[in-house]
């Protein structure tokens, strides 16, 4: 595995940032000690110095002393970030090949420029993604897309970081707010399905424990076949279904229940709150 001298830091040390940060550092793309997190309550960011990073409860400390600086706060709470950051933030020569990276729900590049505009005047390096959650076990599916001043080597470094966590992708910055309500959300909307797998192996007498393994593992099964044959899902679901079978029977109750508009309602719903939570 390729490794990177820079150091990494995390505005925010939350379940996303933390997916990312012990994701590299098992991976071993970074070493511990490369990682700077930081928070307003430091007692909250014990795994990270269980992972051996270090942490800090100053944001300036992550922003003045990492080159990749990973922004991981809510989106509402990005402007009194920077309003603080601003405030404290010592300008120094490592300014300008800083590289800002953004996994902020609905906000816009134009928004991250004029926001971190004070660390670099004439331009800084800002990078926007999409990961999910799913990087903590090198799984994820992450989107990004850069500014005018990003370097062909900035992307390649950053698909490096991103890309050994799962697959990484460079889109259409018009593309990631969709992304998200696919691939940023929905292992929210997988577990929940998971979780229905599950119940309903229990309703039918399948003790919960060995129910929730069979169900996950189902679904990793069907993810990778998806994956590995390139098949369109519904000529797979045909090579389950044999004809008066069980499956049919299990399909047919599915529609019923819409749950293919419930998924597409779903994914909508969550693009549409995407973009409203970067106009905050
Ligand atoms: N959780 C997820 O599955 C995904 C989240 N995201 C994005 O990641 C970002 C973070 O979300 P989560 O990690 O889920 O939330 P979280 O609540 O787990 O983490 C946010 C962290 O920010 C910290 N924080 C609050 N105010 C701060 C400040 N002024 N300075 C520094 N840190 C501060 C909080 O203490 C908390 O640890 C959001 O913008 C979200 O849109 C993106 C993709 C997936
Ligand atoms: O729920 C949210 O707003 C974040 C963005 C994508 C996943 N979690």
């Amino acid at each position: 595995m390729a490794k990177l001298d820079e150091r990494i830091g995390f505005i925010g040390g939350g379940n996303m940032a933390f997916a990312i940060g012990s994701g590299l550092v098992s991976c071993g793309i970074v070493k511990p000690s490369q990682v700077l997190v930081s928070g307003p309550h430091i007692e909250n960011l014990a795994r990270w110095r269980e992972l051996g990073a270090v942490t800090t409860d100053e944001n300036c400390e992550v922003l003045e002393h990492t080159d990749i600086v990973f922004i991981c706060v809510k989106p509402h709470i990005l402007g009194p970030c920077v309003a603080q950051l601003k405030y404290k933030h010592v300008p120094s020569a490592k300014d300008a090949s800083k590289l800002i990276v953004s996994v902020l729900a609905g906000t816009t590049l134009k928004t991250l420029e004029e926001k971190f505009d004070f660390i670099e005047s004439s331009g800084l390096k800002v990078i926007r993604t999409m990961p999910n959650t799913s990087m903590q076990v090198g799984e994820g599916c992450t989107v990004y897309t850069g500014n005018s001043r990003v370097t062909h080597q900035d992307l390649e470094k950053v698909h490096l970081m991103l890309n050994a966590l799962g697959l990484a992708q460079q889109v259409p910055e018009h593309m990631i707010d969709a992304v998200t309500g696919v691939a940023g959300c929905g292992p929210a909307f997988v577990y929940t399905i998971i979780e229905a797998l599950a119940d309903g192996g229990v309703k039918q007498g399948v003790p919960r424990a060995m129910a929730l393994q069979f169900a996950a593992q189902t679904l990793l099964g069907a993810a990778k076949t998806v994956l590995i044959t390139g098949k369109h899902p519904a000529v797979l679901r045909d090579e389950v279904c044999s004809p008066g079978g069980s499956t049919i029977v299990g399909v047919h109750e599915l529609e019923k229940g819409n749950l293919r508009a419930t998924l597409i309602n779903a994914v909508e719903k969550a693009t549409q709150r995407s973009a409203e939570l970067g106009k905050k």
